[in-house]
């Protein structure tokens, strides 16, 4: 159209994915409700939950593959239904599954043509490698182990040259090194600015490559917000000795306070601008307390993901 030509040409370009109130039921069971995020070009936005939380549900959706009870969802700016924004997004399924009598390339050009995209020989033969199937490209897909499949389902989202790519569980099958071709190649997506959408039980590989995280659960969204903010609650321990009345009622005023014989640990508060502990150091040794040791301790997305799942924390208000 001429006007999205015109007056909207000059806008920042629209986020990858913008979803909202997104919600799904079958039958008398509700597997989405009230779900909203965005995932800005060039983000690798991790979507983490228990099993049958819904992010599934929710990345069909998105897609286009299951229509919503309710909400909205616009991929790259437009509907998921238009052309222009399926041919630029890159899907790799949960549950893959490839024509047994093709061979890899053949894979490819088949999806390269769905998309309409032009991408050159020497291209698709690129991907095949980036992936680990260099070697087996005239191969029968039929004669594949599952990982290898995964590895074609990998290539086939990323042939295209997509803007978005959306990956459900992409190394269920993959063994170590696999995982690890994965996650550089996400990383090296989001290098060239393609937004990136994955869905995975790792948390480990969640944790190294995502900039923001969605935590579903029972298929609402039960927080949401960069590494940064969702681990940003930190401890610090410390080895102490001579601690009298005194010294504890400090190390309480700084947070909340746990000890195991020598060991101090105190949980600081979230906000916390980095004078707590040097302050804290400072007043213990005032109060005659010998410092051996002080350590920060950063949770890790694992003990942050349980703690929002077992409810011990407020939610974080949905982004
Ligand atoms: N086609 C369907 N028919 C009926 N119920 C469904 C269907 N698809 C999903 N569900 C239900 O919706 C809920 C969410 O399922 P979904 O597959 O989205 O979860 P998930 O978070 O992806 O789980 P997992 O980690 O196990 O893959 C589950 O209770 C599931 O049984």
């Amino acid at each position: 159209m001429t006007s999205e030509t015109g007056a909207l040409a000059d806008l920042p370009p629209s986020p990858a994915v913008w979803c909202s109130g997104l919600r799904k039921r079958y039958g008398r069971r509700t597997a989405v409700e009230e779900v909203s995020f965005t995932v800005a070009r060039g983000e690798v936005l991790g979507l983490l939950g228990p099993n049958g939380a819904g992010k599934t549900s929710v990345i069909k959706m998105l897609l286009g593959l299951v229509r919503p009870d309710a909400g909205e969802v616009l991929l790259l700016g437009r509907r998921a239904s238009d052309p222009r924004s399926r041919s630029a997004v890159g899907y790799l399924p949960e549950l893959f599954r490839y024509q047994p009598w093709l061979t890899p390339t053949e894979v490819l050009d088949l999806h390269v043509r769905l998309a309409r995209a032009d991408v050159t020989a020497a291209e698709r033969e690129e991907c095949l490698a980036l992936v680990g199937l260099a070697g087996r490209t005239g191969d029968r897909v039929g004669g594949f182990s599952k990982g290898m499949q995964q590895r074609l389902g990998l290539a086939v989202a990323l042939v295209a040259r997509p803007e978005l790519v959306v990956l459900d569980e992409p190394t269920s099958a993959l063994d170590p090194v696999g995982r690890v071709d994965v996650r550089d190649i996400v990383l090296s997506l989001k290098a060239r600015g393609v937004a990136v959408l994955l869905n995975s039980h790792l948390i480990g590989e969640v944790e190294r490559v995502c900039d923001r995280v969605v935590i579903l659960d029972r298929g609402r969204v039960a927080a949401s917000g960069t590494l940064a903010e969702l681990l940003g609650q930190r401890e610090v321990r410390l080895r102490l000795a001579g601690v009298d009345g005194a010294g504890e009622d400090r190390l309480r005023a700084a947070g909340s306070l746990n000890r195991s014989g020598d060991w101090f640990t105190v949980q600081l508060a979230s906000e916390d601008d980095g004078v707590t502990v040097p302050d804290l150091v400072r007043d213990l040794v005032g109060l005659g307390v010998r410092v051996h040791a002080v350590e920060p301790v950063r949770i890790s997305l694992e003990e942050r993901l349980l703690a929002v799942l077992r409810h011990d924390e407020p939610e974080a208000a949905p982004r």
